[in-house]
This record gives C-alpha cells, sequence and structure tokens, in this order.
C-alpha cells in the first residue's frame, strides 16, 4: 500500500559565503625586492598585522578593520585587467588570512602566486613563489621557514648577520638568501652587507629599489 509522502518544504540550500579579505591596496608595478626583482607583478596588499617591527614601511596596514573587504572574484577580475600575471600577495601580515580560495582563485585564472610572508602564521593557500623575511618581535614558523623559496634579512644592525645565519640553518637546500637593508639604516648598513656577502657569497643583496624609482 502506498502511503502518502509528508509535504516537506525542502530547506533551500546553503549558500557558501563568498570569501572576502581586507584590502589596503593593490597595484600593478614591478618587483622591487629579492629573487623576482624587475618583474612586473600585480601587488594585492591585505590588512591586518600584528607583528610589530619598529620599523616596519607599511604601519598602516596593521589594523585588520581598516580596510574594506573584498571578493576573492572581484581581486581576480581586476588583477585579470593588467597584462601580467605574477601576483604579489602582501600586507601586512598576509597569511593571518585563509589564503586558499584567493590563491586558487588566481591559479584558475592563470596568476603566479607570490606571497611576501614573516612566517609568524601557518602557511595557508597554493604558492608559486615564498618570500619569508622573519622577525625578531614574532618569531617564524619552522614550518613556513621549511617552504621558503627565498628567505629576506632586513638588517637593522650588525647583529642581524648572526641572526641571518640561524634562520638560514632553517630553510631547504634550494632556498635563495637576501640581505636586505632597513631603509633608514641603509647608509650605515650597507658597507657592512656588501662585506658580508663578498665573504659570505651564498647570500645576495636585495635593495628596495621600487624605493629609488619612486614607483609604487
Ligand atoms: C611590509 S612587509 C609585508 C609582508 C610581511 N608582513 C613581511 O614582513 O614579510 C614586505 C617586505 O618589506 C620588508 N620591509 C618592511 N619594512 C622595511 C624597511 N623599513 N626596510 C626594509 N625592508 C622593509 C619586510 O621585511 C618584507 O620583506
Ligand atoms: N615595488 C614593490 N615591490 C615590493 N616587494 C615587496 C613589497 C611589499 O611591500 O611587500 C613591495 C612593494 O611595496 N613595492
Ligand atoms: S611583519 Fe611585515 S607588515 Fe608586519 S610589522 Fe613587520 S614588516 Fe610590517
Ligand atoms: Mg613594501
Amino acid at each position: 500500500m502506498l502511503h502518502e509522502l509528508p509535504v516537506t518544504s525542502a530547506a533551500p540550500a546553503q549558500a557558501a559565503a563568498a570569501p572576502t579579505l581586507p584590502v589596503m591596496e593593490q597595484f600593478y608595478t614591478i618587483q622591487g625586492e629579492g629573487y623576482n626583482t624587475g618583474r612586473a607583478a600585480y601587488f594585492i596588499r591585505l590588512g591586518g598585522c600584528d607583528v610589530g617591527c619598529v620599523w616596519c614601511d607599511v604601519k598602516e596596514s596593521w589594523p585588520v578593520d581598516a580596510h574594506p573587504r573584498q571578493h576573492v572574484a572581484e581581486l581576480v577580475a581586476a588583477v585579470t585587467t593588467e597584462p601580467g600575471r605574477n601576483v604579489v600577495i602582501t600586507g601586512g601580515e598576509p597569511l593571518m588570512h585563509d589564503l586558499e580560495p584567493l590563491t586558487a582563485a588566481l591559479r584558475q585564472a592563470g596568476c603566479r602566486t607570490w606571497i611576501e610572508t614573516s612566517g609568524a602564521y601557518p602557511l595557508s593557500g597554493q604558492w608559486d613563489w615564498i618570500c619569508v623575511s622573519p622577525k625578531k618581535f614574532k618569531a617564524p614558523l619552522p614550518s613556513v621557514l621549511a617552504a621558503a623559496h627565498e628567505l629576506k634579512i632586513v638588517v637593522f644592525n650588525k647583529s642581524d648577520f648572526d641572526w641571518a645565519e640561524q634562520h638560514a640553518a632553517q630553510v631547504g637546500p634550494g632556498c635563495r638568501l637576501y640581505l636586505q637593508p632597513e631603509w633608514s639604516k641603509a647608509p650605515a648598513m650597507m658597507p657592512l652587507i656588501v662585506d658580508y656577502v663578498k665573504a659570505n657569497p651564498q647570500w645576495q643583496v636585495s635593495l628596495q629599489t621600487h624605493k629609488f624609482l619612486d614607483i609604487p
């Protein structure tokens, strides 16, 4: 015998919340630092950082709530209006956010995904180039150091050379090693960096070339 089925109104499928991220600024420029210096790249600067570097050159990025949130799809659409396909995710400290949705969407759109991180938070996302710039103010995680393609140490005083070596001992074998002068200390530190790289040629010099060029 057939039973009459109770009439149920199917609950509408819960729409997955479209992922958003707080964006301080976004700009298409030339990568100024490190291994990819000189390459055209689209920068996405995410808001939020609690690392607290005294010499940080982008302190306006620190408060997470000060920056309007954008949908991942909007960000990818903005990136792909430009001819380049290298995308740098920076901040702020970008790894304070789950970067899986953004990096997956960027790769789907044919972009290469690069990150600038202090390494203080666990890695999320899919990356073609990982630049780790560890900080004394909040230690990098061993798992992020191990994944680095590039280790970029900011040299603020002469104790930073020993500190650089301590971190170089924690990266993988193919990782590129860079010493970058802290911008305001460059006149004093640059001669020491030059001598250090000449004596320890596994290291290279990285300069913030965009600041000399007066571009973003
Ligand atoms: C503003 S941070 C954002 C990404 C991430 N929070 C980090 O520190 O790697 C981008 C890069 O700029 C470097 N940087 C910040 N302030 C600097 C300064 N005053 N002089 C030289 N490099 C600086 C950082 O070490 C990092 O490699
Ligand atoms: N041109 C340019 N290159 C950069 N490389 C790393 C930057 C950063 O702030 O993460 C940066 C930046 O702000 N501008
Ligand atoms: S970790 Fe990066 S964004 Fe955060 S304070 Fe340091 S340099 Fe600035
Ligand atoms: Mg910068």
